[in-house]
């Protein structure tokens, strides 16, 4: 059984404050979810985030990380500082990074080999633009990210591996995937992973579907066969919403 996560990617808000209320919010709402839950506030409030959910089973993840050990890397953090304060999870390769940051599939093969160094579980997110699905190009567009960013792991380490498809005209934009279209990118990703590696890879890797997902189209995009939860955005950061979304799968 693939596992289910529902991942919040909290992104650049939330202060300290408003984060401790949004987690004790969390705490009491979330109920009976049969998924795994993930939070990733931002990085100075990471520390108050894994102190405050210390007995709980809700995961914190870093958004980011840098590649290096240590060094003279002005304003990055490394793998071992985030391990350092309990955080075990990164988030990797998320479009804003790619686009605003110049993150190539290149620089992030360079932070999965950190994280994986570090035991790290890494939630690798990657998608098309707009203009690839318009062109038809966006299943060539996704396996390039997958092959160049991710693939040459060993099949060892995928256990410590979640996809997250994210085509990037969907984030913050209110415009979904169709859970159709979320299904068929899915199907495609694991048969690439069936092909480059095996099946048992490929069955057990969850992928996980991000863009404008709301309580009121998680259910419908979870059902999908492959679809093996979401990484949220605009609304983790309300506790009813992304309870509600948690609880739809
Ligand atoms: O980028 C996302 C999660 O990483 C998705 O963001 P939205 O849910 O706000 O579209």
């Amino acid at each position: 059984m693939r596992k289910k996560i529902v991942a919040g990617n909290w992104k650049m808000n939330k202060n300290l404050a408003e984060t401790e209320t949004l987690l004790s919010e969390l705490k009491s709402k979330l109920g009976e979810t049969s998924a795994d839950i993930i939070v990733a506030p931002t990085f100075v409030n990471l520390y108050n985030a894994s102190q405050a959910l210390k007995d709980t089973t809700i995961d914190v993840a870093a958004q980011n990380m840098h590649q290096a050990e240590n060094g003279a890397f002005t304003g990055e953090i490394a793998a071992g500082m985030l391990k350092n304060i309990g955080i075990n999870t990164v988030i990797l390769g998320h479009s804003e990074r790619r686009a605003y940051f110049g993150e190539t599939d290149e620089l992030l093969a360079g932070k999965v080999d950190t994280a994986i160094k570090h035991s790290m579980r890494i939630i690798f997110c990657f998608g098309e633009e707009l203009e690839d699905r318009k062109s038809g190009n966006h299943f060539a567009v996704v396996e390039s990210q997958l092959k160049n960013g991710l693939f040459h792991i060993t099949a060892e380490n995928w256990k410590n591996v979640v996809l997250a498809y994210e085509p990037v005209w969907a984030i913050g934009t209110g415009e979904t995937a169709s859970p159709e279209q979320a299904q068929e990118m899915h199907a495609f990703i694991r048969t690439t992973i069936a092909k480059a590696f095996n099946n048992d890879i490929a069955d057990q890797v969850s992928i996980l579907y991000g863009g404008s997902v709301k309580p009121n189209n998680a259910e419908e995009i979870f059902a999908k066969e492959d679809v093996d939860g979401g990484l949220i955005g605009g609304a983790s950061l309300d506790a009813e919403s992304f309870s509600a979304i948690a609880n739809a799968i």
